[in-house]
């Protein structure tokens, strides 16, 4: 056990946002003589170890035993460490089913000599959550039977020496005590299967070691984009720094000239008939959302938001985001409230809800393509308008349906700027170690490598689109097989021009050529693996509109500097795997993970080599031309 394990274990910490949840996960390691599962069996100092936080997902259903399982993982770990105390774990559920647990320390406990647990990295293929429970469970257990047989099944050259690496290729933290966060292991879903060995590993002879030692090096990156960013509520934050101040008196100084109303709680409850549940408009995931009535006759949405860690976070971040925009595609905040332990924001009321809602109804969609067409032009405008046309550019992060609400005219607005952030000045690209967002919408580069831009933002908005035209939701295991995750779907039918396969059928044939013609370009331009090629919004704003020209030349031209575009795609190779992984899909997560494992392989990956989707900027300029050439150039 070299101190490199623990960094690079620790290199591939996450955190977790909201209910939708991404992690790593690392595995204990084999005791070096008897081959069994171990910890502790080292000694290293770890001064340079930054402040970390370390996951561990746990997969749905939850295990009857989990409360046993949580606390002899805390135990296990706390054993190992020591000296350091483990900070109180804390449990999540999500709304999609997931449970996760998630374990802190703290630098300044770490710092000094302090026992190693042996972890070790778990390769991409590895089966994570069962068993890594199952092996944080057995630490303490004579009867390692079931552990031994895990790890039996784990390829041999995985413990390969770390000799050749030196010291100085390992990560540094960055200023604020985070190691940004590493890859999501994508392939490690399969809860159900037979533990077998980490298959692409081995077929590419590649040493899970080696293979980690591949990835690109994250605390490398200069200084001024790791300074960039920074958490927006610790930046908020600093501006006032009093110590113990009160939320509301930090709400209180930091929008004190900020266009929104601070509402007394009372008002708030009796505008909701004391939050009753006939004013409940919608749930998210940290929130509930109800109808109110203000005294002076304004109809208002009240957004209660649930206590969590993140929310006081999210809340301070929703109104210095919301304060700071305007735009007619923009949710307005009218204005806030804390009070005691209450936050509460209150906007503006849209009673068409959200599109989600509007789209995915039980009776059926009643969106006619006008209406459909109206509302990604809306929410293209919002997009240009937050990436580049305001004050601060700032990149949403949640592009989604659900945040997507509509007017008594079906204008639409986005919501929901509760994980936005503003955009670096000095670098091209942020690096988030929180990979939040929600599964089916999640851009490949944020998903692999927390890397976030406005790119990010054009992603999902592609993926709002394949709902507009198709009717489909970003994830649905009740589709056939292959058929689940939409972008993965839909992404060589738009190659094949299969326009009548991709239309929705609630449509009834009813839709304007043209406009489905360049959303559908639109569409394949927002879902580009590569952001290099993935369009800037103005242009798909552009091509929404119908500007043809402005479309083509969208094709032509490059919007990111090669460097980071090109990082993204050669590291993406080596999280490659095989076609084969997508017949035993088992969840909605390991669906989601699989169009996104698309989009990041894309270049390297069978399945999409046999697609005819260009891979020059050339060649697509003529693929695109080949179609505008036609009317309705996309039907079979
Ligand atoms: N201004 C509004 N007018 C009408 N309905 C609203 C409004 N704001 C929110 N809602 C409804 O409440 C739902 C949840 O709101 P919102 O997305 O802001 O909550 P959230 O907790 O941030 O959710 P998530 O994190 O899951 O996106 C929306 O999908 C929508 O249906």
């Amino acid at each position: 056990m070299t101190k490199l394990d623990m960094i690079k274990v620790f290199r591939r910490s996450m955190r977790f946002g909201r209910h939708k949840k991404l992690g790593s996960s690392v595995r204990l390691d084999e005791s070096e003589e008897t081959g069994k599962p171990t910890v502790g069996k080292l000694q290293t100092s770890c001064s340079d170890i930054p402040h970390y936080q370390q996951s561990v997902i746990f997969s749905s259903p939850p295990c009857a035993d989990r409360d046993l399982s949580f606390g002899s993982c805390s135990s296990a770990l706390q054993e190992d460490f020591s000296n350091t105390p483990v900070l109180p774990s804390e449990r999540r559920n999500s709304t999609s089913g997931f449970e996760a647990l998630r374990i802190s320390f703290s630098k300044r406990r770490a710092q000094g000599t302090l026992k190693a647990a042996q972890l070790k990295l778990c390769a991409a293929e590895a089966e994570v959550e069962r068993s890594d429970m199952f092996l944080l469970q057995n630490q303490d257990s004579t009867d390692m039977t079931k552990s031994d047989n895990l790890y039996n099944s784990y390829p041999q050259d995985s413990v390969e020496s770390e000799q050749s690496v030196t010291d100085s290729e390992m990560p540094r933290a960055s200023e604020d005590g985070f190691v940004p966060g590493w890859p999501l292991l994508h392939q490690t879903m399969g809860f159900e299967k037979k533990i077998k060995p980490a298959v692409s590993i081995i077929d590419r002879d590649l040493s899970v070691v080696k293979w980690a030692l591949q990835l690109p090096k994250r605390g490398h990156d200069p200084s001024p984009f790791l300074k960039e960013s920074r958490d927006e509520a610790l930046e908020i934050r600093t501006q006032v720094m009093a110590p113990g101040l009160s939320l509301a008196q930090e709400v209180g100084c930091l929008f004190l000239n900020r266009p929104c109303t601070a509402f007394a709680y009372e008002d708030l409850e009796t505008a909701t008939s004391r939050f009753s549940q006939d004013n409940l408009v919608g749930r998210g995931g940290g929130s509930e959302v109800f109808r109110g009535n203000l005294q002076d006759g304004k109809v208002v949405a009240v957004k209660r938001l649930n206590h969590g860690p993140q929310s006081e976070v999210e809340f301070l971040i929703d109104i210095e985001m919301n304060t700071a925009l305007t735009h007619p595609n923009i949710i307005s905040l009218i204005g806030y409230c804390v009070e005691s332990s209450h936050m509460l924001l209150v906007y503006e009321y849209l009673p068409e809800g959200n599109l989600e809602d509007q789209l995915y109804r039980k009776e059926g969609s009643m969106l006619s393509w006008e209406v459909r067409h109206k509302v990604a032009v809306g929410i293209a405008k919002a997009l240009d308008y937050l990436h580049k046309g305001c004050a601060r550019p700032a990149v949403h992060r949640d592009v989604k349906t659900s945040n997507i609400l509509l007017t008594a005219n079906f204008e639409s607005q986005l919501s929901d700027f509760g994980l936005a952030k503003w955009l670096p000045t000095k670098a091209s690209y942020l690096l988030c170690n929180d990979v939040v967002g929600t599964f089916g919408y999640l851009a490949p580069e944020y998903f692999m490598y927390g890397r976030v831009n406005e790119k990010t933002d054009v992603f999902a908005f592609g993926v709002v689109l394949l709902e507009l035209i198709t009717g489909r939701k970003p994830i649905d295991t009740t589709r056939p097989k292959g058929e689940e995750n939409l972008v993965k779907w839909a992404r060589p039918l738009l190659s094949d021009r299969a326009v009548n396969r991709l239309v929705d059928p609630q449509l009834q044939g009813v839709y304007d050529a043209g406009q489905m013609n360049n959303m559908l370009i639109a569409a394949f331009l927002c879902i580009q693996q590569s952001t290099q090629r993935r369009a800037q919004m103005s242009r798909i704003l552009h091509i929404l509109r119908g500007d043809h020209d402005e479309a083509l030349s969208t094709c032509s031209r490059s919007d990111e500097p090669e460097e980071f575009d090109s990082a993204c795609d050669g590291g993406a190779q080596d999280y490659s795997t095989h076609e084969d992984s997508t017949n035993d899909i088992r969840s909605h997560l390991a669906l989601a993970m699989m169009g996104v494992e698309d989009d990041a392989t894309s270049q390297c990956s069978v399945d999409l080599s046999s697609v005819d989707i260009p891979h020059s900027n050339k060649e697509l300029e003529e693929y695109l031309e080949g179609r505008f050439s036609r009317s309705a150039s996309f039907e079979d």
